[in-house]
């Protein structure tokens, strides 16, 4: 500390805190902030100036040292150019009483925190770190806070020594707290020692980030931890994009171009990745590069696939027992199951695993629906939940990838359903309770919206199947696949092993449903007409008049006393003129405007109101809600109306109330317009879709099919012909890498023999280490 007061004193500098960030370009990490002066040797009288230069991960409302230079612009007046930068860590009465009630301190709010200065002076800190019980001195504060406070500053102590040397280096709060939590007080060392590692350890820390470190701490540009971590950048990015592994020579050209540098050859890369495939940090397998996480992951899905395929069916109805059981079921529907409706019941009680695949209207619940029903006439179960209990446990399960579309499989069916996460026991920190050791307990499994699981997800979902368990994937292979790694329900159909059946014939459309025809028409690549009909309607316009046109329809929807719920824009980018970002602020300021009684909170990105609907962009599973959920929100509190002391935002989801503090806010967004991606497994009553040339470069066949299938009862789609007769027209080319119908292949073949050591280190590893 004294060393660094002292280069205070020396360079220019204004300490202050960050008001508002006013840009940021995230590529180039450049942003124009603006902070309240506290104190500076500068030149300068205001209070507030505007600073602008290389940052990364600033957070509002902290204190930050900024040494730079006073620059006059022309048009901008005084501004400040910043070389460098560090958090300020406290020691002044204000100082101290914004630290304690900042987001590193749960439960703390700003009247406790002048509570603890009042009674414990500026010294606060170190006198709690020395006696946490001198907290007992501070008057209202409950033994939880006083606890949790006193621990916290504790393991924030060698936070702060943290935080303060990796600011020099442009490393922000919320990505120091990531680092601290990974190595505690070693980070420095790590650091120091090879700054790489936190390439490989730490989600979301750039290469480049490392690499500027790196050559700050004269590290060669050759130095076979800078290329191990370009490897793993590779790869981790190519997983974002969808891919499971990499091929070599794909692998190669992307790290030499990201390692640039003459004295690096193709055979340096090649002998370091031969060294990282040794020591299991990545997997070279004829010519392709995975993340082992992945690999392993593929691995065990096929051999969990083989392992079930090969247990025995335990079914011993006569083919004429079974044609009775299914023609009182359709007397009792009402119905007659078209021939391969029949065909899928009757293939699903002989299969220990089945696909069923079809698109809309095609029957695939009204088969799930009687494939239940014939299993538990056939092994004389019943189908209420309430005659069974904990010892005798209920033989269904359902489930589905996301909350919204385990909801519609239990509306459907009327049977419990519940989201895969939940049936795992998924805790977030600790990964999913239910595993090979733990397995699940039923007789009959069925996955629906199966496109959406990745190959991370199905490897963790049956490795918990037990062998003497029948099980049902239920999905449309031509929806979107899913936003995790592979492809895994189009590998599995292409691999030809699982038995499966696809319902073709339509049956809704037979009740006129244009959306359906439109589906249909698009899935087999005919021209449809885009003439209105009841439920479709084509309104056109361009991207300039975008925005209008979907607050009109939004409104007059919205007149007709529909929910706002039911209504919703789905769109396939969020930049551009009318982009989701754009739709979202214009259906915003229409729907919830800015009401001097309203409540709001301000983020960087937005403004959220009581009243707003809003996304849920991450799984909280401790609360709850998970990626995909949509809710309203019902209350904002003040700091000081709540015992906890802290802003409190509350959503309102369709089945619970959840609490979102000011660092929570980052996982929600406004929800008047979602993304395509995001809707997939959610259905809505009514859908716009706009659809302009200028979202050229996403509008694909199956983008816009999945669109197209998520409306109920009626869609409207707003924009131009001619771009979404072409969108349907584009094929999805980006293939994915995936292996796992070979992996698939050569187990069913009798060609694979798993080696020992790498199934142990299955066991070890969980994906999730490597997210
Ligand atoms: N064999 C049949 N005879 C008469 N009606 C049928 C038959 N099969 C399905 N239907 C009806 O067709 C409609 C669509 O069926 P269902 O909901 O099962 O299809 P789906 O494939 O699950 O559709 P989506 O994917 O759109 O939810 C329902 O109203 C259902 O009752």
């Amino acid at each position: 500390m004294e060393k660094d007061r002292q280069s205070v004193e020396e360079k220019g500098y204004i300490k202050g805190e960050l008001l508002t960030t006013i840009f940021h370009n995230d590529q180039e990490r450049f942003s124009i902030v603006k902070i309240r002066v506290q104190e500076t040797n500068e030149d300068f009288k205001e209070t507030e100036i505007v600073a602008k230069g290389y940052f990364s991960g600033l957070q509002e409302q902290t204190a930050y040292i900024f040494y730079g230079q006073l620059e006059r612009h022309p048009k901008f007046g005084v501004q400040y150019q910043v070389n460098t930068y560090q958090t300020f860590i406290p020691e002044t009465k204000d100082g101290v009483i914004a630290y304690l009630c900042s987001d590193l301190f749960y439960g703390v709010g700003r009247k406790t925190a002048e509570r603890i200065v009042e009674h414990l002076g500026e010294r606060a800190i170190s006198r709690i770190l020395d006696n946490p019980e001198i907290l007992e001195e501070v008057p209202q504060m409950k033994k939880e806070t006083r606890e949790q406070l006193a621990k916290s500053l504790q393991e924030n102590q060698g936070f702060e020594h943290i935080v303060v040397y990796l600011s020099k280096y442009g490393i922000g709060l919320k990505m120091a707290q990531k680092i601290y939590q990974q190595y505690k007080e070693d980070a420095i060392e790590v650091l120091n020692e090879d700054p790489y590692r936190y390439v490989f350890d730490i989600e979301g820390f750039g290469f480049q980030t490392a690499d500027d470190i790196a050559r700050q701490n004269g590290l060669s540009l050759t130095h076979p931890n800078r290329i191990g971590a370009g490897c793993i950048y590779v790869l981790q990015k190519n997983v974002q994009n969808g891919h499971v592994y990499l091929p070599l020579d794909k692998c190669m050209e992307e790290m030499l171009s990201l390692l640039s540098h003459e004295s690096l050859s193709v055979s340096t890369i090649t002998d370091r990745l031969d060294e990282l495939n040794t020591d299991k940090t990545i997997i070279l397998r004829e010519g392709k590069v995975y993340l082992p996480s992945l690999y392993y992951a593929e691995d065990g899905f096929a051999s969990n696939l083989k392992r079930l395929m090969d247990s025995p069916v335990e079914h011993e109805t006569t083919e004429a027992e079974l044609m009775k059981i299914i023609g009182d079921i359709e007397e009792e529907e009402t119905l007659s199951y078209g021939k391969e409706q029949f065909e899928a019941i009757n293939q699903a009680l002989h299969s220990k695993l089945m696909i069923l695949t079809g698109g809309p209207g095609t029957g695939k619940t009204t088969v799930v629906k009687g494939i239940i029903k014939s299993y538990g006439a056939v092994h004389q179960l019943s189908l209420d939940p309430d005659d069974y209990d904990s010892q005798d446990e209920y033989p269904f399960i359902l489930t589905a990838p996301t909350g919204r579309a385990a909801k519609r499989l239990n509306e459907s069916t009327g049977l419990p359903a519940l989201t895969i996460h939940r049936l795992l026991g998924w805790d977030g920190n600790k990964g999913f309770n239910k595993d090979q050791h733990e397995q699940l307990s039923g007789k009959f499994l069925i996955v629906d919206e199966f496109s959406m699981v990745d190959t991370w997800l199905a490897n963790h979902l049956f490795k918990a199947i037990p062998d003497d368990m029948q099980v049902l994937l239920v999905g449309d292979e031509d929806q979107l696949p899913s936003v995790g790694p592979g492809q895994v329900l189009a590998d599995l159909l292409a691999s030809g092993h699982l038995p499966s059946v696809s319902l073709h014939e339509v049956y809704r459309q037979k009740e006129g449903s244009k959306i359906i025809q439109l589906a249909h028409e698009i899935k087999n690549g005919t021209v449809p007409s885009l003439d209105n009909d009841k439920d479709f309607s084509f309104i056109r316009c361009h991207e300039p008049q975008m925005l209008e046109a979907v607050t009109k329809i939004f409104d007059s929807a919205k007149n007709k006393g529909l929910d706002l719920r039911d209504i919703q824009v789905l769109a396939p980018m969020y930049r551009s003129q009318a982009g989701i970002t754009a739709i979202n602020k214009e259906l915003q300021r229409l729907i919830n405007p800015k009401t001097p009684r309203k409540r709001e909170v301000k983020t960087k990105e937005a403004v959220f109101r009581v009243g707003d609907k809003v996304l849920q962009l991450v799984n909280q599973p401790e609360n709850g809600v998970y990626n995909g959920d949509i809710g309203e929100v019902v209350a904002i509190f003040r700091e000081e109306e709540n015992t906890e002391n802290v802003e409190q935002l509350v959503i309102e989801f369709e089945d619970k109330e959840v609490v979102y503090e000011r660092k929570d806010y980052v996982n929600i967004m406004h929800a008047y317009c979602i993304s395509i991606h995001k809707s997939q497994g959610s259905e809505f009553p009514i859908v716009i879709l706009p659809v302009v040339s200028a979202y050229h470069r996403m509008l694909r066949k199956n983008l816009l099919y999945t669109a197209i299938t998520r409306s109920k009862e009626s869609l409207i789609i707003c924009g131009e012909d001619e771009a979404f007769l072409r969108g349907i027209r584009t094929e999805d080319t980006n293939q994915r890498y995936t292996t796992l119908k070979e992996q698939l292949e050569s187990r069913m073949n009798g060609q694979a023999v798993p080696d020992p050591e790498e199934m142990d280190e299955d066991e070890e590893l969980s994906p999730y280490d490597f997210m």
